[in-house]
């Protein structure tokens, strides 16, 4: 089973690239989704968080309050370190235990905004990444999300540069301009990486 890993900074598409894959069959998992899995009421990882940062971090309904935890991570490096120690091995082993399933189709992507960051690159065999200039996706994350522009940067600091990430990009898709121009250069990868897969194949 082949896996290719699509990356990029935050708001710059990868969920909008993603859907696409998706519509032509492509199989997603997605790094984001098992970041909230790991923290679910009664997790271990909940109850050291609630023990480091405070009991005020847990809603009345037990969930994690990821908004407070946001704001407190992003202005304080250690904090966003010490959070990063305790989740990023728990996220690389629930993945590394999905990409044992196996699955029909040709190729599936791990979508994963800190790919290169956390190193789990290496469980996949080429990277993507949804490139587009910075003030464009500081614009379209603004835009999207409630979170002050201060904080968004703050966030994108914290993330690899553009320059070093598109240094580190086997693929790259642009999405600097409309949904629909994404959705073509989705599909020309897509017949890209079947023909990978297909050679590597034979
Ligand atoms: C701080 C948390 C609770 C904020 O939750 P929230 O629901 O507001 O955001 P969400 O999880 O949807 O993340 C939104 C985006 O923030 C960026 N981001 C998240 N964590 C980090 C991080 N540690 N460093 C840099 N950027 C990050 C990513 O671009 C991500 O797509 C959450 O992001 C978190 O638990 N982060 C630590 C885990 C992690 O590193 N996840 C990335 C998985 S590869
Ligand atoms: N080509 C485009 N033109 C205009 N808006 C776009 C385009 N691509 C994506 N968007 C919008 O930009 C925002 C960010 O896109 P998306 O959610 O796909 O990014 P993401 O990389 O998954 O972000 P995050 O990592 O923060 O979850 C969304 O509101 C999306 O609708």
């Amino acid at each position: 089973m082949h896996t290719f890993g699509l990356t990029g900074g935050i708001g710059s598409g990868k969920s909008a690239a993603a859907h696409y894959f998706a519509e032509l069959g492509v199989p997603i998992l997605d790094a984001d989704e098992i970041a909230r899995v790991v923290v679910e009421p009664g997790s271990a990882a909940l109850a050291s968080i609630a023990q480091t940062f405070g009991a005020e971090f847990i809603l009345a309904n037990g969930t994690l309050d990821r908004r407070r935890l946001r704001e407190r991570i992003f202005s304080d490096s250690v904090a966003r370190e010490w959070l990063e120690t305790l989740l990023h091995p728990l996220i690389r082993e629930v993945v590394k235990e999905a990409l044992k399933t196996p699955c029909t189709a040709p190729y599936r992507l791990l979508m994963a905004p800190l790919l290169l960051e956390t190193g789990m690159d290496q469980l996949v065999e080429g990277v993507i990444v949804v490139d587009l200039p910075e003030a464009l996706q500081l614009q379209r994350a603004l835009a999207r999300d409630q979170c002050s522009e201060a904080t968004l940067r703050q966030i994108m600091q914290a993330q690899m540069s553009r320059a070093a990430r598109l240094a580190r990009a086997n693929f790259c898709l642009d999405n600097s301009q409309s949904p629909t121009e994404l959705q073509d250069a989705v599909k020309h990868l897509h017949t890209q990486l079947l023909a990978l897969v297909e050679k590597n194949r034979t």
